[in-house]
């Protein structure tokens, strides 16, 4: 059985593994800060974890894609992208009136993961203005926190597997902004992964960095892809950390790294004085096609 570290029981990232194997038996090891949840592989707790790094309302999840970059070293083995259906959870009895709905007005607090809470922005300025926004490790967590504490006017903005396991009440159904809301989720770890179906396509992630003082080497760089007809999907830069102005380029490709064209295009990126680095070479799938 496969050990795998993802966040707490009833966060996206938790129904994400289901889904990406389609029901088959994992242990899975719940943690609560996703720092935890990069350091399982390296400890040797568990084989695979679990990490979201991009979201089609809020972009990238910038802290993990630093984590992955800068805080550890551990290969990108799956891709898979998953809806995240956002609701509004509580104690439903504080805010129920005569008619049975329920007066989001009186909601004083909202808790939810950080990358979650601007994906539901309009449902709060329409419904709660006045609410406390608040940050916590997971939206799972969030759920867990208001359970804790009634009587307060709290909400969380999670899932309905988190409000089933803590018996709290859906207020609100789906009240993400945008109804496309998915998050890209990556699986990483030292050893290859089976997973029970075909994919869509195999990617690989390079992480390039230019030399210094260098006109035009992002053209050339490009150039090297783009005359080979090598389909990128994702450029985007990143702060090196090391100076202001200094960054690196996040660079996806549909093709496979040991592919004559891609370690071609990689040889001439690296002519150019570039640093390549790459950060995993594997299966990607789409929700909900199942091959
Ligand atoms: O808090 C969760 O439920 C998570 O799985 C984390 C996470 C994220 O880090 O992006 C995953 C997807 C959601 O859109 C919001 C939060």
């Amino acid at each position: 059985m496969k050990r795998i570290a993802v966040l707490p029981e009833g966060s996206v990232s938790h129904e994400a593994i289901d889904f990406l194997f389609d029901g088959e038996a994992l242990d899975l090891q719940h943690s609560k800060l996703i720092s935890d949840i990069f350091r399982a592989v390296d400890s040797g707790s568990v084989q695979y974890s679990v990490i979201p790094i991009e979201n089609t309302i809020e972009g990238s999840v910038s802290l993990h894609m630093d984590w992955l970059v800068n805080e550890v070293d551990i290969p990108m083995q799956a891709e898979w992208v998953y809806p995240s259906i956002q609701n509004v959870i509580g104690h439903g009895n504080e805010f129920v009136m005569g008619d049975g709905t329920y007066d989001f007005g009186k909601i004083t607090k909202i808790l939810s993961h950080p990358v979650a809470i601007p994906q539901c922005q309009n449902f709060i300025r329409q419904h709660s203005p006045d609410a406390d926004l608040e940050g916590v490790n997971s939206t799972a967590e969030a759920v867990e926190i208001v359970k804790k504490n009634p009587g307060k006017g709290w909400v969380a903005i999670g899932t309905k597997l988190a409000a089933q396991k803590h018996g709290l009440d859906i207020m609100a159904e789906r009240v993400t902004d945008h109804d496309n809301n998915y998050t890209r989720f990556v699986l990483i770890g030292h050893e290859p992964v089976s997973i029970p179906r075909e994919p869509d396509h195999v990617k690989t992630s390079l992480l390039v960095t230019l030399p210094e003082d260098a006109p035009g080497a992002l053209h050339q760089v490009l150039s090297a892809f783009a005359w080979r007809k090598l389909n990128l999907t994702r450029l985007e830069s990143r702060p090196t950390k090391k100076r202001l102005g200094s960054y690196y380029f996040y660079i996806d490709v549909i093709e496979t790294v040991d592919s004559v064209l891609l370690t071609a295009a990689m040889a001439e990126i690296e002519a150019l004085n570039c640093q390549v680095r790459v950060l995993g070479s594997y299966p990607c799938y789409t929700y909900p096609s199942r091959k």
